[in-house]
């Protein structure tokens, strides 16, 4: 059994796929984690010594290396549905791709104060409503299913896709 996570920054992959980790025993891959193991460096300085570009062609391998798994979770990064490339990996995966979607000012709230992605870090909630509305075609592109988080718990978003994923 295998599901992906997509969506914008701050919309719930990694904790839900955490909870779908636990609760199914599956194991779990979260894409940022697997870059920092691969390089042995954070995000941060990922994107200080390599800049945007180079933190995307690691995020590029990783993906590839991470998708060759039948089994378990996967939680993207915000940007790995960027590239056409990665889109089409995604789309040509037989897992079902699931678009969590939150609203700029969800997403705002939820990501304020954190420190460890570069992207957003100069960003207000308008900067952030721009960034996932130039983001959200390609999103769509490489979805099956959207889930709107916006008021939701997290464990019931698992459960929605708990029953996706058994049927
Ligand atoms: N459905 C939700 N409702 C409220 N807070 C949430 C929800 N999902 C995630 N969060 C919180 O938002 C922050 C970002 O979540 P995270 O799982 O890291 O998102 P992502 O991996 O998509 O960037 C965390 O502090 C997390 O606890
Ligand atoms: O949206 C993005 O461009 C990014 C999202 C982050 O992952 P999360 O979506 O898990 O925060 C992380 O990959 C990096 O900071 C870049
Ligand atoms: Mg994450």
């Amino acid at each position: 059994m295998k599901v992906i996570l997509i969506g914008f920054m701050g919309s719930g992959k990694t904790t839900v796929s955490n909870l779908l980790s636990d609760q199914l025993n599956l194991p779990v891959t979260d894409l940022d984690q697997a870059i920092i193991d691969h390089s042995q460096m954070s995000i941060p300085q990922i994107f200080k010594r390599s800049g945007e570009i180079g933190f995307r062609q690691i995020e590029h391998q990783v993906l590839l290396e991470t998708l060759q798994s039948k089994d378990g979770i996967l939680a993207t990064g915000g940007g790995t549905p960027l590239r056409a490339d990665n889109r089409l990996k995604l789309q040509e995966d037989p897992a079902p791709v699931i678009l969590l979607h939150a609203s700029p000012e969800e997403t705002a709230r939820r990501i304020q104060g954190s420190h460890d992605r570069p992207i957003a870090n100069q960003l207000d909630v308008i900067g952030l409503g721009k960034l996932l509305a130039k983001r959200q075609s390609k999103y769509e592109e490489c979805a099956d299913i959207t889930i709107d988080t916006d008021g939701r718990s997290p464990q019931s978003i698992a459960d929605e896709i708990k029953d996706i994923m058994s049927n």
